[in-house]
């Protein structure tokens, strides 16, 4: 086939698209692997183009998207040109030099909120703590009150221009939770700019009641738990039934001076009940036995994990619930990095995610790649397998994301470099090495070439 990009009637054609003379296609896994746990983060499937023998030129990989948007065929070059001609694709990508890797998937975000708090990072550089601008009433409150006075579209036009950032950067499934408003009203606003968002845009969002974020001012933590198990959650399910809303986790901040074990426990398990998946943070500042009370309720994910004990991660290793690290909010925070050499060696799943919010401003996930590789001591593979693979796992979503493998949806990113390693190595240079984001087939981002 030679090189063109075509794109004509939709529908007419048997294909999508067509990615092809790709440098490498890294799969993550290709034996239908729905998570990668301890060593098995270390190897990573990957189809390398080969020169063969008395050829001048190299034989590249292709990538075939059916017209659902999911991937219909992989392999070389030369294989594919006999099954398929050009005519066959609405769009034809040529990826000559440049790597294929899965979507990036953002497992743990907070991005639906009004105003900043720039001050309090300068409050927190001089050395105050997260806990003390919070029990002060600023933090997650002072956003909570912002958020409170913007209006939906305000809300989401905002929440847009966050989800387009992150898809330049490479995040085609980002997990995004509410929070910010905690009483009803607020949070059933948050949960529905989500929804509009998740409707409208090219991207996969995996949604997050959080309405336990933190407990209401001028209330308590018992009666904000009576409140969100007896009352919030069935209005936010109702809502889910009427298809106004779609809702697929359910968190709580389970935290010293937040809520305690047994109050995060009634909550996701009430969550649970309603088939939500419990994905929540807990032993950030302080250890509570948070992740062995998620284990034991079967939480697909715990996030955070700073202060987790020796029997929390056997508990989670046990119980495969994966284990979402944050490395922006550990660095900024300058909190003690999560016990990840251990959680690896022990068979825990780990997963990856920007943590996006006020606190934490960082909207890349690459940064938050290198953070993982530099600061939590990840090789590049197992961070690799924590953005893409166990992040889907992580959000219930790995029987559809998070590798390519025939079947699977086709979203994937394009790197402009010849392994893709670079994506992490080349600290701040994503946006100029990502040429092209592709989300369900569509090409969401295609980079013209300098
Ligand atoms: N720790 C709780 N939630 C967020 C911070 C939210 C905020 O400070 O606004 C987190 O994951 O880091
Ligand atoms: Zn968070």
């Amino acid at each position: 086939m030679a090189d063109s990009t075509s794109s004509t009637t939709a529908y007419s054609k048997p294909f999508k698209l067509l990615v092809r003379s790709a440098e490498q296609v890294v799969q993550v896994v290709n034996n239908g692997a729905k998570v990668l746990r301890g060593n098995e983060m270390k190897s990573l499937a990957v189809l390398e183009s080969r020169l063969p023998k008395d050829a001048n030129r190299r034989d590249g990989l292709s990538v075939v998207v059916d017209r659902t948007g999911n991937i219909h065929d992989i392999g070389y070059d030369s294989d594919l040109d006999g099954k398929y001609t050009e005519q066959d694709f609405d769009h034809i990508v040529d990826a000559t030099g440049q790597c294929v890797i899965p979507g990036l998937i953002d497992g743990h975000t907070h991005p639906v909120w009004a105003g900043d708090r720039v001050n309090e990072f300068s409050m927190k550089l001089a050395g105050a703590t997260y806990m003390d601008i919070h029990k002060a009433g600023g933090g997650i409150y002072s956003t909570v009150t912002s958020t409170h006075l913007a209006t939906e579209e305000q809300l989401y036009s905002s929440l847009v221009q966050r989800l387009q950032t992150m898809l330049q950067n490479g995040s085609t499934t980002i997990e995004a939770k509410s929070g910010y408003g905690l009483d009803l009203e607020n949070e059933l606003k948050i949960l529905r700019v989500l929804h509009r968002a998740q409707k409208e845009g090219p991207w996969n969002l995996s949604i997050t009641y959080c309405g336990a974020h933190a407990v209401p001012k001028g209330s308590s933590a018992e009666v904000a738990v009576k409140d969100i198990v007896e009352h919030h959650l069935n209005a936010v399910m109702e809502e889910t039934k009427a298809g106004r809303l779609t809702v697929d986790n359910v968190d709580v901040f389970c935290e010293t001076g937040v809520f305690t074990v047994e109050q995060a426990k009634a909550i996701l398990r009430k969550g649970q009940s309603f088939g939500l998946n419990a994905n929540f943070h807990a032993e950030e500042l302080s250890y509570l036995g948070g992740a062995e009370m998620g284990a034991a309720i079967g939480s697909k994910a715990i996030s955070h994990l700073e202060y987790i004990s020796p029997e929390g991660i056997a508990a989670i290793a046990q119980s495969g619930t994966v284990a979402t690290l944050l490395p922006t909010t550990a660095f900024q925070m300058r909190l003690p990095a999560p016990p990840v050499r251990r959680m690896i060696e022990q068979g825990v799943a780990v997963a990856i995610g920007s943590d996006f919010n006020p606190n934490a401003h960082c909207l890349s996930m690459p940064v938050v790649m290198y953070l993982a590789a530099v600061t939590f001591h990840m090789s590049l593979e197992e961070v690799l397998a924590a953005s893409t693979i166990n992040a889907a796992a992580s959000l219930n979503l790995a029987d559809s994301r998070g590798s390519l493998e025939i079947g699977k949806v086709a979203d994937m990113v394009l790197i402009d470099s010849p392994s893709w390693e670079h994506l992490i190595y080349q600290l701040g240079n994503a946006t100029k090495l990502i040429s092209t984001v592709i989300s369900k087939g569509f090409v969401v981002r295609a980079r013209k070439k300098e």
